[in-house]
Parts: structure tokens; sequence; C-alpha cells
């Protein structure tokens, strides 16, 4: 699978509010009301990531966790981060991510 080309993702971004492009990856910050929030959204993911064996690099600081999403394997944006990320942003929607980024 190759990288999707720059407006292919601003495309999707479009239709992805809570994320942005940063560099070769996509990338959502999340606020949760606790710490114990925020490790059980990153618990919810793991299985996601898991079952499309795509992961994206995560990072918990207290309450705010930080998802990143890009195709290591070739370098970039591809169709596995989109999919991702549609996922994700339906546990987000499911759970408590509570007030500004
Ligand atoms: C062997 C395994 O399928 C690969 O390493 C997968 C695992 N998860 C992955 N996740 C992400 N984000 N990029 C990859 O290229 C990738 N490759």
């Amino acid at each position: 699978m190759s990288t999707l080309d720059p407006d292919t993702v601003d495309q999707a971004l479009r239709e992805r509010p809570g994320w942005s492009r940063d560099g070769d990856a996509l990338v959502r910050r999340l606020q949760f009301p606790d710490f114990p929030a925020a490790v059980a959204f990153v618990t919810r993911v793991v299985p996601l990531a898991e079952d499309a064996n795509h992961h994206p690099d995560l990072a918990i600081s207290y309450r705010r966790v930080e998802v990143r999403l890009s195709s290591h394997d070739v370098g970039g944006i591809t169709d596995r981060d989109l999919a991702l990320a549609e996922r994700i942003d339906a546990v987000v929607e499911d759970g408590e991510d509570a007030g500004p980024r």
C-alpha cells in the first residue's frame, strides 16, 4: 500500500475534524476526566489496532492522550491510517473525552 497524496489526506481530514496532519502522521489529541479514563481509552484502542494489524503511536500524559497514526512500512499516511482513525473516533464518541484538546 502506498502513501496517500496530501489532497486526499486533507479531504479525509475534513470528515474527521478531531484529527490533523503532523508531518507524515495523523494526530488526534484528547483530554479525559482523569488518568483512569485516559488509560481506559487507550485500552479500548488496543483490540482495534490488533484487529487491523496497524498500531498507533500513543502518548498518555496524566489525562491527555495523543494518538498518532502513520504507516511505518511506507513512511507516510495510508488508507490503513484513515481506517483506524475512523474506528478510534467511534471509541471517542462512545467514551469520556471531555473538554479542550
Ligand atoms: C509485521 C506487522 O504486520 C507489521 O510490523 C505491522 C504492524 N503494525 C504496524 N503499524 C503501523 N502503524 N505501521 C506499520 O507499518 C505496521 N506494520
